[in-house]
């Protein structure tokens, strides 16, 4: 993927600012290379400090995207552009959404489904127009990201690039020329993008013309913004370094002719052991693209806090973070195995936060993701308000779903049994649905262990994650499968998906469709790129109404692993939502194979995952068998419920007689370790404890309850009976308020 990028300047940007340049150097001759491009607006609130273009070219799977706001200058972009194209002798037509709305598109409104038709429109006419060899510029605000992507999927590969104006909203109302943004404001006008209707940036709208301000005023890193030069930097491992200074004035620190990884910049500082630190930085390479880890150095370890893939033309941010185990000095600096490209660094931060402000964050996340405030009116047979009535409210069975894998062992073992299906609402199997369980040898499908497992979870009400279809990693291939050609293996591989999905349909809330192809790809290898996006179609195809996940390792766990990090797994994902044309059931699946945590760094991930916004789940929670392990799961499985974006947490801990994987909750008679009394002591907490209560004069009662199924007792001196009713607090709504009728 190319990225390009421009400041707005009062001269329009050049066709090779654009990088409209056909990579040959030839002008475009026929329908097939003509981009289209799509200019969009937008005011990023609170983030943006100054106008910025930012394009984007050559997506994987191709499509059109747009963006923004009124005001922010696509249209005079859009024309300086096309005035530009034609000067060069490119054919070219801009279709402007104000202007189409007057013609084509007049009977469309400015809701959600109309603003996604205006969209599909103009990217059909763009399709039209690229057909004709003409390039067209959209200049549309086009504000939800579904919509922009639905359109690039429209167009053929790498054919269309996406401009995102990044004015801020402060500008865009300054401007005002129409004076909607005043309407708008005196509440004339609803539904205004940017006032009262969301935009949605662009996924990798990280990747900027200049650098955003440190966060947290950079936090204990002195000079964060380099501001004063390289004081308080040095060069690690004697990279050269050196401030610069952009066109605007900016300025950063390059290191340069770095020969070893390491070579970099650093910066001393003093961490304390009971804290937890968030760190982000911004850097871009000098050419072409580069993983950056960002490591601190500290009591002999090397602690890793977080990676970006840095690209030349833009800066990307880096978020992460860490916590150590003894206070002392550490050194921060940055490494990248291309040695080819400068490392650019700007706007560091490192900030601090106790224990007990990283909790109360938590507690916070939690009441507002997890618990919804409930108002109940009580009134007797006659519809009249009944003071003084005593209500219980208690919780039956939690929302949130939180789990644990389990073995075929369970079937056969009652305590297991007992001890499983008294505290968890969802499992997985840890093998029995996987390929080499269910086909050993070709052609003799064996389904009976999965399907008895099926029916034990179905009888107790448990949800199943489906475990899984395909597993990219070749050491897992039974050799029947390793050896077949390409046409049997596809074939093959055609039959196990159709067997398994189908088979279970409507029984499984989310498939791992093909398991870790971040970091293996087996089936890509043996039989093309499309392999995994064709899987993902076909599953969807079969079971159009389950989650469809991509289930990955380390993205959590390990902030050096270049392979599975936050960005390369938003960009996977993306993949398969073009190829599938699907962005809702597409999720993320998270394996959570830990060691020691890195829990500062877990939620600068998960942050960034969340941008997508599909469900998130962490798949296969556990621990090393180290000292802390139940200590370090509590932290993570607290992290993860606190985080608004996850929406179910599975264990990896099944029971096996002879020892579990990596970690247990029990010992063999069911007893809980201390993992089992992390797990527990959870549960408790996650759920609302039973509440006692009167209505108030007016017959009412309030109480924060967790999402999940409650009953609700209620009795009045007045009545000799007591009625029950069932009560569900789901997450959709922010209050909810309900009349019950003491009948
Ligand atoms: N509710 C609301 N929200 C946003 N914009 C509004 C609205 N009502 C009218 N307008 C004017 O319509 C222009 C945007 O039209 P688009 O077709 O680009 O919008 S969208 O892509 O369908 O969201 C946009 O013009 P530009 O300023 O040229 O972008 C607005 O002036
Ligand atoms: N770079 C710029 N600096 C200052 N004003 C600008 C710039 N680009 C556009 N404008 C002005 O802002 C207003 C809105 O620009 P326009 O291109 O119509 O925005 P949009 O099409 O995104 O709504 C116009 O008055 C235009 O002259």
């Amino acid at each position: 993927m190319q990225s390009l990028l421009f400041r707005l300047s009062p001269l329009p940007p050049t066709s090779s600012q654009l990088g409209l340049h056909h990579p040959a150097g030839r002008r475009w001759a026929n329908s097939c290379a003509a981009p289209q491009i799509s200019l969009l607006a937008c005011p990023i609130m609170a983030s943006a400090t100054a106008d910025r273009f930012r394009s984007r070219r050559g997506e994987p799977l191709g499509q059109n995207g747009e963006c923004g706001c009124s005001e922010p200058g696509k249209s005079t972009l859009a024309c300086a552009l096309s005035r530009e194209l034609h000067v060069l002798g490119f054919l070219s037509y801009v279709l402007d959404g104000d202007n189409v709305r007057h013609g084509l598109n007049k009977d469309l409104s400015f809701k959600a489904e109309d603003r996604a038709e205006n969209i599909r429109r103009i990217g059909e006419v763009a399709k039209l127009f690229a057909d004709a060899g003409v390039i067209c510029i959209a200049s549309l605000i086009s504000p939800y990201r579904k919509d922009r992507d639905a359109c690039r999927a429209m167009l053929p590969e790498s054919t269309f690039i996406e401009v995102f104006v990044d004015t801020p909203l402060e500008i865009c109302e300054a401007r005002d020329a129409k004076g909607l943004y005043k309407l708008a404001r005196a509440g004339k006008i609803k539904g205004f993008t940017g006032i009262d209707d969301p935009y949605e940036p662009p996924l990798n709208s990280e990747c900027l013309a200049e650098p955003l301000n440190p966060q947290y005023g950079g936090g204990i890193i002195s000079n964060p913004d380099f501001s004063k030069g390289t004081k308080g930097w040095s060069s690690f491992g004697f990279s050269k370094v050196e401030d610069r200074t952009s066109d605007s004035g900016n300025k950063f620190l390059v290191a340069y002719s770095r020969s070893r990884s390491y070579q970099s910049i650093s910066n001393n500082v003093h961490l304390e052991k009971d804290k937890l630190y968030t760190f982000s930085a911004w850097l871009q390479t000098s050419e072409g693209n580069a993983d950056v880890v960002v490591i601190f150095k500290t009591g002999g370890k090397f602690i890793h806090a977080g990676a970006v893939e840095a690209k030349s033309g833009c800066w990307s941010m880096l978020k992460g973070g860490l916590s150590v185990d003894a206070t002392g000095p550490a050194k921060l600096y940055f490494q990248s195995n291309n040695t080819q490209a400068e490392i650019w660094v700007d706007s560091v931060s490192l900030q601090p936060f106790s224990k007990e402000e990283w909790r109360s964050h938590q507690t916070q996340t939690i009441r507002q993701a997890r618990m919804k405030l409930v108002k109940v009116k009580v009134v007797d047979a006659n519809g009249r308000i009944l003071p003084n009535a005593t209500i219980s409210i208690n919780q039956k069975r939690p929302h949130f779903p939180f789990g644990c894998a389990i073995p075929q062992s369970i079937l056969t073992n009652t305590a297991y049994q007992n001890y499983f299906t008294s505290r968890f609402t969802v499992t997985t199997f840890e093998n029995e649905m996987k390929w080499y369980s269910t086909e050993r040898s070709q052609w003799n499908e064996d389904y009976s262990t999965a399907d008895a497992m099926v029916a034990f979870a179905q009888q107790h009400g448990i949800s199943l994650r489906g475990h899984n279809v395909f597993w990219d990693d070749p050491k897992y291939q039974m050799s029947w499968v390793a050896s077949l050609p390409y046409d049997q293996l596809k074939n093959a591989a055609g039959r196990r998906l159709y067997s398994v999905v189908s088979r279970y349909k409507g029984k499984i809330i989310g498939w791992d469709v093909v398991n870790e192809n971040l970091h293996f790809n087996f089936f890509e290898q043996r039989l093309g790129q499309g392999f995994s996006g064709d899987a993902y179609w076909k599953a969807l195809q079969l079971d159009p109404g389950t989650l469809m996940f991509l289930n990955e390792y380390n993205t959590l766990e390990q902030p050096g692993d270049p392979a599975s990090t936050p960005d390369k797994y938003l960009q996977k994902l993306k993949e398969i939502q073009y190829y599938t044309k699907n962005w809702e059931k597409i999720a993320i699946g998270l394996e959570s194979h830990f060691d020691q945590p890195n829990i500062p760094f877990m939620r600068a991930a998960l942050d960034k995952l969340a941008l997508a916004k599909v469900p998130i789940w962490l798949t296969e929670v556990d621990v090393a068998n180290i000292e802390n392990q139940a200590g370090y799961l509590e932290e993570i499985l607290r992290e993860g419920f606190s985080h608004p974006a996850v929406q179910g947490i599975v264990m990896w801990a099944g029971w096996h007689a002879e020892g579990c994987n990596r970690m247990c909750l029990t010992d063999n008679n069911f007893r809980n370790l201390p993992t089992g009394d992390v797990v527990d002591k959870l549960i408790g907490e996650w759920r609302s404890e039973k509440i006692v209560a009167t209505t108030d004069d007016d017959g009412f009662f309030k109480a924060h309850l967790f999402h999940g199924e409650h009953e609700i007792e209620i009795s009045h001196p007045s009545a000799n009976q007591i009625s029950v009713k069932s009560l569900k607090v789901e997450p959709a709504l922010h209050h909810e308020s309900m009349v019950l009728k003491l009948d």
